[in-house]
């Protein structure tokens, strides 16, 4: 039988990356001689990808969104992405013991696939995963579900032997959109609101092992 494919959000679900995205916005703000934001802005600002997010900030300053701000974050970022970024506490165990259980892993982000593939590889996660796809990988990204059908294609994947964990309404709506079912973690940046059509809640990592095999094949249940 086809094996059960685990895809995992990135941000905020099995990466607390918000120090160093922070830390490229401020500096980008900087640059720009603007004043730094809050952790609480910039966990806001998370999400929808790095267009948006530069787009978010500027206009929090009251700024129109410039392609030059864009692509000087990006390059910053994707160079020091890993400098305050680690996995968060519990993922490495239940990667580990998805892994025994004849479990495949991905990821689906919307964070490029260059600064994805940077960030993985200074973890130590590269080759954990079947398939990465990125925020720039496919024509769309979540919450439209072809990204998650992309990557899930890509790790050799079919949507009846899946089921997607994330912290943001955009991973919950790409699972419902794939038809499987969608885990909504509550360690990450999203607020309990956006658990809102998720399969199920997970309050800490521990719990993925047991939530993801009860969860495979329900479809939108
Ligand atoms: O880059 C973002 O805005 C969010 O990335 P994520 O999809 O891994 O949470
Ligand atoms: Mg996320």
């Amino acid at each position: 039988m086809i094996a059960p494919v685990a895809v995992f959000d990135l941000d905020g679900t099995l990466v607390d990356s918000a120090p160093d995205i922070h830390a490229a916005l401020d500096r980008l703000m900087a640059r720009l001689g603007l004043p730094p934001f809050s952790r609480a802005e910039v966990i806001g600002m998370i999400g929808d990808g790095v267009r948006v997010l530069v787009e978010r900030a500027l206009a929090a300053r009251g700024r129109c969104f410039d392609p030059e701000a864009l692509a000087s974050f990006s390059a910053d970022y994707t160079a020091r992405a890993a400098e305050a970024t680690t996995l968060f506490p519990g993922i490495p165990e239940a990667l580990a013991m998805l892994e025994a259980a004849g479990w495949r892993l991905a990821v689906c982000t919307n964070k490029p696939a260059a600064a994805t593939a940077a960030l993985l590889g200074a973890l130590g996660l590269e080759g954990r995963f079947a398939a990465v796809g990125g925020g720039d990988s496919f024509p769309t990204r979540k919450p439209d579900p072809g990204h998650l059908l992309g990557t899930l294609a890509a790790a050799g994947g079919e949507p009846g032997r899946a089921v997607m964990v994330g912290d943001h309404r955009n991973d919950i709506q790409a699972a419902r959109g794939a038809c499987l079912p969608g885990i909504f973690v509550a360690w990450g940046y999203g607020a309990p609101t956006m658990a809102e059509g998720a399969a199920a809640l997970a309050a800490t990592p521990e719990e993925l092992p047991r939530l993801l095999p009860a969860l495979l094949g329900q479809g939108l249940a």
